[in-house]
């Protein structure tokens, strides 16, 4: 009797290893070992090729990929919890299953929103560079490196799902006023738990902050949420700290303005044209007026293993006939 074909699944790029050795045992797994990123060319031939494709974050997986004459593909298990790299509605019209890997990366980049939160009105970043590039410095001085309270602040959370929440509560205990905006209000016993005051109107709250965090997804229908009239709206003082997607923010304008001394300065780890940063922003981190992180929010050992695991059960799940537990459709984004 001949053991049955195992299923072909393309891994983009390197994972975690006790997924991959899973992977192995489970499917017939094309693993990218030395990590180099693959070519649009080589995403392509997988498409053609693979019943399932683990592309991350930053693999473009576009209509003109999916709708190739000799694309097989059966399912997309993005490792990463934003999908904005796929076109799911694309995906979708070709009968491809799309899943994703949501809240388990949720405390994690919770952690790296508050640390930015932190990080630039104390000026942490440009604190610790001081030591580590061997600048000498003044020894402990009344008036030298002071950066601003966090206490009393408010801050704006744009975006209240999971890990707009999970930010709130930190912040929370930071003793800063928690204030969102959201498509809708967040359940009484959540709003109260959190402290937290909704604005229907964005515009509105934009205009009282003194902090702004970023944690919506990145969809058309929010692609440049943040845009240059928007953007204008922001209190000279107030800073913006963006750990969602680059897209969501206008960055040229963000920098602008930052530049003209008309926001206070930003926090991010997305960048609109990632992996390129705009060599504008580095100039202002230089200058103290940003803290640039690379793209690593959820970049902890736990969460890739996690999210690593969430993928195996969506392909299995799904090649076992029944609905993946992650699935993305076009109508929630
Ligand atoms: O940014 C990371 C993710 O969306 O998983």
């Amino acid at each position: 009797m001949s053991a049955k074909k195992k299923p072909l699944v393309v891994v983009t790029r390197k994972l975690p290893d006790s997924i991959e050795t899973r992977m192995r045992e489970l499917f017939d797994a094309r693993l990218n070992l030395d990590d180099t990123p693959m070519t649009p060319e080589q995403i392509a031939e997988a498409v053609c090729t693979a019943d399932v494709l683990v592309p991350t974050v930053t693999d473009m997986i576009g209509e003109e990929l999916l709708k190739h004459p000799d694309c097989k593909l059966r399912m997309i298990a993005n490792f990463g919890n934003g999908v904005d790299n796929i076109d799911v509605t694309a995906a979708h019209a070709r009968g491809i299953t799309v899943t994703n890997t949501p809240k388990v990366l949720t405390e994690d980049t919770a952690d790296m929103t508050m640390a930015l939160i932190l990080a630039v009105p104390r000026r942490m970043i440009e604190g610790a560079a001081i030591l580590t590039e061997g600048k000498s410095w003044p020894g402990w001085s009344p008036t030298w490196m002071l950066g601003h309270r966090i206490g009393g602040k408010r801050l704006g959370i744009i975006g209240m799902g999971r890990i707009g929440q999970a930010v709130a509560r930190r912040a929370r205990a930071f003793g800063l006023q928690i204030h969102y905006h959201n498509r809708r209000p967040v359940a009484p016993k959540i709003a109260e738990e959190l402290g937290a005051t909704y604005w229907e109107s964005l515009d509105q709250m934009l205009a009282r902050m003194d902090i702004i965090s970023v944690n919506c997804p990145h969809t058309p229908a929010t692609y440049h949420l943040l845009s240059a009239r928007r953007l204008k709206l922001i209190r000279k003082e107030a800073y913006i700290v963006n750990t969602a997607r680059g897209g969501v923010i206008d960055e040229d304008m963000l920098i602008k303005l930052i530049e003209a001394g008309e926001i206070g300065g930003a926090g991010l780890d997305v960048y609109e044209h990632e992996p390129a940063v705009n060599p504008k922003l580095v100039r202002l981190a230089r200058a103290g007026k940003a803290t640039l992180l690379p793209h690593m929010g959820s970049a902890t050992i736990e969460g890739r293993v996690e999210m690593g695991e969430k993928v195996i059960i969506n392909i299995r799940t799904f090649l076992d006939n029944h609905k993946p537990p992650d699935r993305v459709l076009p109508s929630m984004l």
